[in-house]
């Protein structure tokens, strides 16, 4: 039986995006113009093209300026460099997202290095990775930033808590541990050749899963009563014939049992990866036309 409370990040993503809003409102009355966010999609992978058009909407919805940027798959690496220089010196765009991931002949790492640090909203510049490392003001990377909104939502303090990261990526399991870190947590980074990875996890009060793999992380390896946030978005095969349906990097049904809360998948991480780039958006809106902003409101 599911005795755990469920994270409901799609209602506090809305809560989230309704915060922007006002924001937003008041930066449009103060800076005489929207605050703007350029999206950039290379190829037509299915799920991007519906990540950026969730963007588009809700950017707009939120009273922001929307600029998307569609290119071929086999656009050459320098015409979008020239695309990311052109939104560099656009005034009308305060933030820069290049949706990844990208076609194989290009390299992120120098596509992310041409956007401007002051509009990298997405935090994953190496000047704002270090920015975060250093606890500098700057840009952090949306998930992991929506995760730890939604654990202090729950739990309030996280100091002293023992918390286990399941993942070494750029985009999450990094990010996330710095900031868990900054929230005074005792950290655990844990990977593919993490040894006895149940015994691992069974020390943690909270468990971040962000490994990619289907259903991994079972009840039986969790500290009764942990809190458990799953990034994981694992499309497998569903029960009928042909369909598929969305899982993530956590056996839910099990981990429900012995958890003290946990994030549905969907419904859970994912919502907030959007709702923190218009937050992050506007941010930037803010420090690059040099309005004060308690960011503590957002
Ligand atoms: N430049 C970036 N690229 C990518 C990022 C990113 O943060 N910046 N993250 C992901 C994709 N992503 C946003 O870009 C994203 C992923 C998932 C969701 C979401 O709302 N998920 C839903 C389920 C959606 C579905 O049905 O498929 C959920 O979990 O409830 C939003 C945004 C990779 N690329």
């Amino acid at each position: 039986m599911s005795t755990a409370t469920i994270i409901d990040g799609k209602a506090f993503a809305e809560s989230l995006r309704t915060r922007v809003g006002h924001v937003a409102a008041d930066f449009t009355a103060k800076a005489g113009r929207k605050a703007g966010l350029a999206v950039v999609l290379v190829g037509e992978d299915p799920a991007s093209q519906v990540y950026v058009r969730n963007k588009g909407k809700q950017t707009l919805a939120c009273g922001m300026e929307s600029f998307e940027h569609k290119l071929p798959a086999d656009t050459a690496e320098a015409d979008l460099l020239a695309v990311v220089a052109q939104l560099n010196a656009d005034p009308a765009v305060d933030g820069i997202l290049v949706q990844l991931p990208l076609p194989a002949h290009m390299d992120e790492a120098k596509v992310i290095a041409t956007i401007n640090p002051d509009k990298d909203v997405d935090g994953f510049h190496v000047v704002n990775v270090g920015r975060l490392a250093t606890g500098l003001p700057g840009f952090v990377p949306c998930t992991p930033l929506g995760c730890v909104m939604l654990l202090k939502d729950k739990l309030g303090s996280l100091s002293g808590l023992n918390a286990v990261v399941i993942g070494r990526s750029n985009i999450v399991g990094k990010p996330m541990a710095q900031l868990l870190i900054a929230e005074s947590c005792t950290v655990t980074v844990a990977h593919s050749r993490t040894k006895d990875l149940p015994e691992v996890v069974r020390h943690a009060d909270i468990v971040v899963a962000a490994v990619g793999r289907p259903e991994m992380v079972k009840g039986d390896w969790l500290k009764p009563g942990a809190t458990v946030i799953d990034v994981g978005i694992n499309r497998v095969p569903g029960v009928e014939e042909g369909k598929t349906k969305l899982v993530g990097d956590v056996d839910f049904g099990s981990a429900s049992e012995v958890a003290g809360a946990i994030t549905p998948v969907p419904g859970g991480v994912g919502p907030m990866t959007i709702a923190v780039l218009l937050r992050n958006t506007i941010v930037a809106a803010h420090r690059n036309m040099g309005l004060a902003l308690d960011e503590g409101v957002l």
